[in-house]
């Protein structure tokens, strides 16, 4: 459920134009909704009922500090997996002490950033972290709170680039390798053993995968426990999916019963990294339509939006719903939807059938997650404005990026 609707023949963000958005701040640009970001987010804590929880957004699905900071006024915790992550929750006013940080690559300096932050917890992710983190507490005289992030080797059945949970990706502590690295950990003098984490995969459509590595992580607790090993939270991860087109995931409020029932009366704090299910469907990509092109088998629409802005249709072969602003009567042809950059790779949609002119704004759907922060400036392209809509207001989020902002930083050679 968002709040991207028609009205009067043209398509609303809340109740803001869509078309009048575009005129005043041009296009591309991404356009978000702040009641459905709302809603979403509410639908995950809403479901927990009494039972003690964290929502940690996950910040790499959309890092722009207005949205940050409205998860922050909604009490929302941060998962992140960078530095720059880190920078961007405390600039948009998010508690430290609810931030957990994941990641296989977590430099020195990223981790006395974040013991100086005092975040909730790192989400080690094999045993070299594990000694690291261990040093760099030392070094700073703390103790670094740790919960292990175990790769279940369950299958996400998404797609394989977006898999993690399986023994040959790259991601988390090797479950037969589980116990000893606990137990490793509970003998570093800097660090506090606090949790277990765990994180399957992206755009599961099916709430049987997680609920089967809950089990596996529950059992394995259990095994620490008769070590002496004792936990304070339990992190399923990320991972929900989202509908695009035909997917019928799960709803937030659906995935988080259908966990429950394993936790039973544990004493032990339900943390979520919700990033797709909270943002994707809160946010469209508007495109202008330049030239219409007859091609040999199909035409092309060629959009001013290209690969640059949203990579998920050229990565993944990802399909996201592109529809008309202000639909108009005529004959509706099939197109691929493609944009200006110089790669064969570069669409947005293929084989959509629409009615269009030049001049005519569209909408890429469900963009709101993995868009803009994946957004690159190839081909010289600056990268496009964000805007929000909340009620019948409309905020620039971030200022489409000047011409000489793509330059920044560089250097000639001397003489
Ligand atoms: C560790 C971790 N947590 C959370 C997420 C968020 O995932 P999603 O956007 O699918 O909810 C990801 C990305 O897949 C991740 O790698
Ligand atoms: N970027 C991916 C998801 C990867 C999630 C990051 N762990 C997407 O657009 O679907």
């Amino acid at each position: 459920m968002d709040f991207f609707n028609y009205s009067d023949g043209q398509l609303m963000a809340e109740s803001v134009s869509v078309a009048q958005a575009a005129e005043r701040f041009g296009t591309p640009c991404y356009l978000y909704s702040r009641a459905t970001i709302e809603r979403h987010w509410h639908a995950f804590s809403d479901a927990m009922g009494g039972r003690e929880h964290l929502i940690c957004y996950a910040v790499k699905a959309n890092s722009n500090l207005a949205v940050l900071n409205l998860m922050a006024r909604l009490g929302s915790g941060f998962d992140i997996v960078s530095g720059g992550e880190l920078a961007r929750v405390l600039q948009a006013g998010g508690d430290p002490a609810k931030v957990v940080f994941s990641g296989v690559g977590k430099t020195e300096a990223e981790m006395r950033q974040a013991l100086r932050a005092g975040i909730l917890c790192f989400n080690v992710e094999s045993e070299a972290e594990l000694e690291r983190l261990n040093r760099v507490a030392a070094e700073l005289g703390v103790s670094a709170p740790v919960s292990l992030r175990i790769n279940p080797d369950i299958d996400a059945n998404s797609h394989p680039y977006i898999s993690t949970g399986l023994k040959q990706n790259k991601f988390g502590i090797p479950w037969d390798r589980a116990v000893p690295v606990y137990q490793r950990a509970a003998q570093l003098e800097h660090l506090r053993v606090t949790g277990m984490d765990c994180h399957i995969g992206s755009q599961l459509t099916e709430a049987r995968p997680f609920v089967e590595a809950l089990e596996r992580l529950l059992g394995l607790m259990d095994q620490l426990g008769d070590e002496g090993i004792e936990l304070e939270h339990l992190d399923l991860g990320g991972g929900l999916g989202v509908p695009y087109t035909d997917e019928r995931p799960p709803s937030p409020a659906e995935y988080v019963k259908a966990l429950l029932p394993s936790l039973g009366d544990r004493q032990l704090k339900l943390i979520l990294e919700p990033g797709r299910a909270i943002m994707a469907n809160a946010g469209i990509l508007v495109t202008k339509v330049e030239f219409l092109k007859r091609g040999e088998d199909r035409d092309f629409a060629i959009v001013d939006a290209a690969m640059n802005d949203l990579l998920r249709p050229s990565l993944y072969g990802a399909v996201q719903p592109i529809v008309p602003v202000q639909p108009r009567q005529g004959e509706a042809r099939l197109y691929d939807i493609v944009g200006p950059v110089c790669e064969t790779g570069d669409f947005l949609g293929k084989e959509r059938r629409l009615a269009l002119a030049p001049g005519d704004l569209l909408a890429v759907r469900g963009a709101g997650a993995y868009g803009f922060t994946m957004a690159s400036n190839y081909n010289s392209r600056p990268r496009v404005a964000e805007l929000m809509a909340d009620g019948e207001r409309l905020h620039l989020i971030r200022e489409r990026e000047p011409m000489a902002q793509l330059w920044q930083g560089e250097r000639l050679l001397p003489e």
